[in-house]
């Protein structure tokens, strides 16, 4: 989501377009803000309150790349001259031109070094490092000069401490109120993580009530023995409001129109700030100003802070959760791959490869359950074995592949004849077993006796050009008293399968115990 200053208009992205247009700006903002700043000078020395054209200066310096700043700085010693030009001997002007540009240049370096080419107050390091650059070092060090200057020329006897103060207050100040108001109009709109308000219903209760106050507070005319009850600190709720609502340029415009009104109705002798002697007057007027500004711009800058993080802790999130999400996904694929594994392995674990019939290991087991059933139950469990007469014969003269296509061609053929529930598996080279729950020994003959006549009556196509014919011998065990285990019933049909070889094959042998007088025999 984009979210872009609803305070910044379009005359803003005109004067971006052109470095010849910002430079107009640039001199007809140094002009006039140094008008209004002479104009109501509230100390007798000269020094103003505010010093507002260095603010421009800074403005531009901090919004172009350093490739560009001699224009700028150019501009401002023209400026700096025209403004000094008349009221001032010209060394005089050129001292106070160059040491202007050196409290601009110093902070606009020192700022651009510290914080980078993204500096926009968006953070309490960055508001922290403009005040003690551009509100402090700064000033500081161009105002001696400035002072020196001016104390070498003045007719009057005024503090030298006193005044730099005051000179060193108005520069910084002046960078304070007009520098991120400027700053932040002007640059280029990014993306805020806490859009300001929109609400116009709230702006102009804001707009009302500190209207209300800046009445109370600044458009009365004081008399000396009635010394007026409301505090300038009444302001500082307002500046809290607007930081955390309307944001770095929200309150930067507060702040600036608060500051301008303040030192207007103070130079007319109107307001809180009139009651004192004129140069305390500018001073607490500045202390008042800078406390109420820094506090805002940092509160917003905090805020704006807290909201990029908020902001960085909910991307963070969603891609936590996009990335939990495809890992869903990807859970649910491999569950249903190892699935199909598992599968595809216990298949392959109990069936032969060759025929696809179960193997031996799946029929013992399948018969373990089936005997416990039928014994439970009390119903019949019938094994029919089954082994392909002279299979040698087969492969020796026809090969192995010939062989093994008849073992593949016979097991599909006994497959169509099982009935649901039967099991049949290939046990060893050539022989085969079906198991038959609930088929007593006289059905089981008759599925033995008619699987017999489907494989003599088989034709398998074993080659192009060779279709073989083949027979199978087979034994029938069926669970009784005497055979009630697995290994029982398997060696029983074992038993009658070799019966049935040595009865001359292709035929079906039921097996009868010992005592019993003989085998039966089909076929
Ligand atoms: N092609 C092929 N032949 C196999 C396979 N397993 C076993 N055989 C062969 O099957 C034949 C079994 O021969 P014998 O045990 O002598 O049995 P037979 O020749 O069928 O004789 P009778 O069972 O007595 O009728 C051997 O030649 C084995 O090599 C197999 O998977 N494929």
């Amino acid at each position: 989501m984009r979210t872009v200053s609803p305070y910044q208009p379009s005359i803003a992205q005109w004067v971006r377009t052109s470095t010849a247009l910002q430079i107009a700006t640039v001199a007809l903002g140094c002009l006039l803000s140094a008008e209004f700043a002479s104009r109501f000078a509230l100390s007798s020395t000269g020094a103003t309150v505010l010093w507002l054209p260095n603010a421009v200066a800074l403005s531009a310096l901090l919004l172009t790349r350093s490739s560009l700043w001699w224009k700028f700085g150019l501009t401002q010693i023209v400026c700096e001259l025209l403004i000094g030009a008349g009221a001032l001997p010209l060394p005089q002007a050129l001292g106070f031109a160059f040491g202007n540009l050196l409290e601009v240049l110093l902070s606009a370096y020192l700022i651009r070094r510290w914080c980078g080419r993204n500096f926009a107050f968006s953070n309490l390091r960055e508001v922290l490092l403009f005040a003690a650059v551009a509100m402090v070092l700064a000033p500081g060090v161009a105002s001696l000069l400035g002072t020196w200057l001016h104390y070498s020329a003045a007719a009057e006897h005024v503090s030298f401490l006193e005044h730099w103060q005051t000179w060193w207050l108005g520069d910084g100040m002046g960078m304070v109120v007009l520098t991120p108001l400027l700053f932040g109009w002007l640059r280029e709109p990014t993306e805020a993580p806490l859009a300001p308000t929109r609400s116009w219903l709230e702006c102009s209760l804001f707009v009302v009530l500190l209207s209300g106050l800046l009445y109370l507070l600044l458009f009365f005319v004081p008399k000396p023995d009635n010394a007026w009850g409301f505090s300038s600190m009444l302001l500082l709720p307002f500046f809290l409001w607007a930081a955390l609502r309307f944001g770095t340029l929200g309150v930067s415009l507060v702040g600036c129109l608060v500051s301008l009104l303040a030192i207007v109705q103070t130079y007319h002798g109107r307001g809180v700030f009139s009651l004192l002697d004129a140069h305390i007057q500018a001073q607490l007027l500045q202390q008042c100003l800078a406390t109420l500004l820094l506090t805002g711009l940092a509160v917003a800058a905090i805020v704006n802070d807290l909201g990029m993080k908020y902001r960085s802790l909910e991307q963070a999130e969603q891609k936590l959760e996009v990335a939990h999400a495809a890992l869903t996904v990807l859970n649910q694929e491999l569950e249903v791959r190892v699935a199909q594994r598992t599968a595809e392995l216990e298949r392959l674990a109990t069936t032969d490869a060759l025929t696809d019939a179960h193997n031996r290991r799946f029929l013992m087991a399948r018969a373990g359950i089936e005997i416990a059933q039928a014994q439970r139950q009390l119903h019949a469990v019938s094994l029919v074995m089954f082994d392909i007469d002279h299979f040698k014969h087969v492969n020796d003269s026809h090969g192995h592949n010939v062989g093994d296509r008849v073992l593949v061609a016979l097991s599909n053929a006994v497959r169509k004849e099982l009935r649901l529930g039967d099991t049949f598996a290939r046990v060893g080279g050539e022989e085969f077993v079906m198991l038959l729950p609930r088929s007593d020994a006289d059905q089981a003959l008759l599925v033995a006796e008619r699987l017999r006549s489907m494989v003599e009556a088989l034709e398998i196509q074993a080659d192009e050009d060779l279709v073989l014919h083949i027979t199978a011998s087979f034994g029938v065990a069926t669970l009784s008293p005497a055979i009630s285990t697995v290994d029982a019933l398997y060696v029983a049909a074992d038993t009658a399968l070799y019966q049935a070889k040595d009865s001359g094959r292709n035929c079906v042998v039921a097996y009868k115990a010992p005592s019993e007088p003989a085998l039966t025999k089909l076929a």
